[in-house]
């Protein structure tokens, strides 16, 4: 299978950056992270694009961003929450080992609900998370090859976890 050895989708706040560094250094491979690709090449954060020029053109910033990763990267990969909002990135994502972590909306508010460097959740945590995953859920769950709840674990859990259900071994 060529492509990433694993690609981390799930909603923001969820952990997959987190995991996705910790599961690179558990397999001996390295770590990549589509928002950090967007920043070094933009020279901006994401909250200052989607401040200056809107959500579209940042979606199409991170699908360029995510298709060259998916491309280049063979190591673990974390997307960004929305990646999967985009029909030729879950078409590329077909055929790839894709991990959704998961977790409810008391879990979400915990992890982003003060976090202003997330600009969708910047007003009414809770209920702008609700309405994320009411359009998204079924799109994480469409790419994924494994779903790792990740409530009440922390971040060593949920790579433990993800370790299993992906049935990878260790360097
Ligand atoms: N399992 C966990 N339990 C508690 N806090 C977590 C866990 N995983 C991540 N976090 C924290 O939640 C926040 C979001 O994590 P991050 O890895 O950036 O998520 P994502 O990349 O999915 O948006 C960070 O402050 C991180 O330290
Ligand atoms: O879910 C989303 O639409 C987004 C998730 C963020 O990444 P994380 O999922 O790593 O927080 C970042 O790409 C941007 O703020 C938009
Ligand atoms: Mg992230």
């Amino acid at each position: 299978m060529s492509g990433p050895l694993v690609v981390l989708v799930g909603p923001m706040g969820v952990g997959k950056s987190t995991v996705g560094q910790l599961l690179a250094d558990r397999l001996g491979v390295s770590y990549r992270d589509t928002d950090d690709d967007i920043v070094a090449e933009q020279g901006r954060t994401i909250a200052e694009i989607f401040v200056d020029e809107g959500e579209s053109v940042f979606r199409a910033i991170e699908k360029a961003a995510v298709h060259r990763a998916l491309a280049e990267h063979d190591g673990i990969l974390a997307l960004g929450g929305g990646a999967i909002l985009d029909a030729g990135t879950r078409a590329l994502l077909a055929g790839q080992r894709v991990a959704y972590l998961s977790m409810d909306v008391e879990e979400a508010v915990k992890r982003t609900g003060l976090n202003a460097a997330r600009p969708l959740l910047a007003v009414n945590p809770r209920k702008q998370w609700r309405e994320l995953m009411e359009a998204r859920r079924h799109l994480y769950e469409e790419v994924a090859t494994a779903v790792i709840a990740t409530d009440g674990r922390t971040p060593e859990e949920v790579t433990e976890a993800a370790l299993d259900a992906l049935e990878l071994k260790e360097a």
